[in-house]
Order: structure tokens, then sequence, then C-alpha cells
């Protein structure tokens, strides 16, 4: 048994063939969304040096932390232009599809890539740049307020297994948040409380049909609203009782009714607030996150918009595609 690594640098070296496979790569294919890239995808990490790749590998067997970090990628800041104002409408492929790919091989280590028909419009490989406007949102795209702790799309079923995000740049090394609670300092009762079907935990806004292009998503949308009002009570623990797994966001989760079941989540929820720690992710570093084990947030800031704004993309990933089936148009799509 190793100790997990939360770490991993790479050398001058490594950093370099890393940039010359994902610089290769970015012309022999069309986009994140390229059929065959995401066919070609676990080939062609193998060309990723091998320590990373050891790297990710122990990361998902161990199964034991929250999140690791990949840092040292070259990022080609002239390349990649300034920091858009909008995801939506950008060219395809953009001048970063370097950058996507090399969050997509990473991806592909661990598990399958995959989209939400219902965010971002429906891209694979998502942007997290402050959006004028959209400032005090408690979504990626906001700035001004700290964005709270949460499972990546915690209401769903086929939530991501890893969430990946890559920085591009972050010139005011502004934090996310990362809270990994030892769970085994809550009381029993408080325990066997989260470990049952309790809590009501609603779609996150990113989802809602309004801010998103909806022509032909209609009945995802229409599942979306659904699950807003719906009366499906879901565990915060779940797996081993000695070392559980956690599904939470308290901003999106209903207040229980009932007092214990009350007591219960706020005990869970001051557990994550005190085990908050700040990781400013530099340009070129990787985070992998557990979204099983960690809860992840951003701190406030306050946005430039000129276009040298932080930057960050975002990709979740699945263990198992074979679960959301009824819902991909065929055995290689990506979109649920
Ligand atoms: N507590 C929260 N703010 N939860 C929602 C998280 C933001 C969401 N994942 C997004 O894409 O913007
Ligand atoms: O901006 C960050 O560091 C995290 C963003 C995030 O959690 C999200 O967009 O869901
Ligand atoms: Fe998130």
């Amino acid at each position: 048994m190793s100790t997990p690594k939360r770490i991993y640098t790479l050398s001058s070296e490594e950093a370099a063939e890393a940039e010359n496979l994902t610089l290769r790569l970015a012309k022999e294919y069309s986009g994140p969304a390229d059929e065959q890239l995401l066919r070609d995808l676990p080939l062609l990490a193998a060309e990723l040096p091998v320590g990373q790749r050891r790297f990710l590998r122990d990361f998902a067997l161990e199964d034991e932390l929250g999140y690791a970090v990949v840092r040292g990628h070259t990022i080609d800041d002239a390349r990649i232009g300034p920091t858009p104002e909008h995801w939506r409408g950008r060219p395809v492929p953009t001048p970063e599809f370097a950058e996507e790919i090399l969050l997509l091989l990473h991806g592909s280590l661990l598990g399958e890539p995959f989209g939400w028909k219902t965010q971002q419009d429906a891209r694979l490989v998502h942007d997290i740049f402050p959006i004028k406007g959209f400032e005090t949102e408690q979504m990626g795209i906001g700035s001004t307020d700290t964005l709270t702790l949460h499972t990546e799309d915690a209401f769903h079923p086929w939530r991501a297994d890893y969430l990946l995000l890559e920085c591009l740049r972050n010139p005011d090394k502004v934090a996310t948040i990362v809270s990994e609670p030892d769970l085994r300092s809550l009381d029993a009762d408080v325990l066997e409380l989260l470990h049952e079907p309790n809590f009501l935990i609603r779609p996150d806004d990113s989802h809602l049909a309004k801010h998103n292009v909806t022509k032909g998503v209609d009945a995802e949308f229409s599942e979306i609203d659904e699950m807003k009002a719906d009366d499906n009570r879901v565990a915060v623990l779940y797996g081993s009782r000695e070392h559980p797994y956690i599904r939470i966001d308290p901003y999106f989760m209903e207040t229980p009714t009932d007092p214990a079941a009350r007591r219960a989540l706020q005990a869970v929820s001051d557990l994550l607030e005190a085990s908050c720690l700040d990781v400013a992710l530099e340009p070129g570093d990787v985070l992998i996150i557990n979204n099983h084990r960690l809860a992840h947030g951003r701190q406030a800031f306050q946005a430039r918009y000129d276009g040298t704004d932080r930057w960050l993309k975002r990709v979740s990933i699945t263990t198992d595609l074979r679960k959301s089936h009824e819902r991909r148009v065929s055995a290689t799509a990506r979109l649920i």
C-alpha cells in the first residue's frame, strides 16, 4: 500500500512531451466533440508521460483522496488569446483546443467524458470565467459572491465520478475551495440520518433553460423542472460506513421539515465549512476532483472584464457510461 499523493509536478521534459502531443492532436481532430477523438482518447493518453499516468491511476484506485493536482503544463498565453466574454458563439475548434485535449486526455485515464444537454448549450468541455451580469449567481460564471460548497451536479443520479478543472489563467490567484471532511467525527445518530433517504437536492441554476439554448432539448429541461419539485429524497452519505461517500449542495437543498434530519444536515454542512482549504490554481494545473469525496467551491473575486480574467476549463467524467444508456442516442454519444 502506498500513501496517496496529492500533487504531481511535471519536469520540464515531461511538460514539453505533453505540449507537443496536444499541439499535434489539435491539428488532427476537429474539436472536443469529435467522435473519433473521443474514441481515440485512451489510446492517445498512452503518449502522456508515464509518471503522470501512474499518478492518476493511483488516485483513482486508492479512492482515498478528494482531490489531486497535476502541475506544470505549459500554457501558451498568447496562443489561447484573451479570456472570452461568454462561452456562447466561440469558434470550433477554439484557439485553446490543445488545452481542451489535454483535459480530455486526463479524463480518459479516469473514465469517459460526458456532458449535459441542459448545461452550457450541451458542450462537452465547459468554460469557467466570469460573465458580465452574472456576478452574484451561484454558478461558475459568477464572481462577487463565494461559490458555496457543492458536489458537482449533486442532484443527479448520473453525476460525474470525477470532475476535472484545468487552469488557463488566474492572475489574481483566486482560490478554488476544497473540503474533504472527516465524516467519522460526526455523532452516530447524525451519521445514521445522513445515510438514509431524508434529503431533497434540487438542480442548480446552471441547468435552467433560461441559461441555455433550448431548441430540441425540451424533454431534458422539463425533466429538470420536475426535479425542482419532486419528492425524490436521497441520502447524503453512501458507500461504506467506515469511509462514506458524500453527495451534497446545501445551497440547493431543501431544509428538511423533520427536526432531526434538519440538525443532521446542519451538522454535516458545518463540518464541511470547518474543513475548507484554499487551492489557488496556477496556469497549467489540472485539478482532479473525486466527486464522491470532495465538496468544492470558489472564493469571491472582482472580475476584470478586460480579457485577462481567471479562466478554467471543466469536464465531467463517468466510470460507467452504461447507467445513462437510455438517454444517449448511441453507444458512444456523450450527452445526457
Ligand atoms: N452551491 C452551488 N453554487 N452549486 C452550483 C454549482 C455551480 C454549477 N456547477 C455551475 O456549473 O455553474
Ligand atoms: O471556479 C472554480 O474554481 C470552481 C467552479 C465550480 O465549482 C463550478 O463551476 O462548478
Ligand atoms: Fe463545481
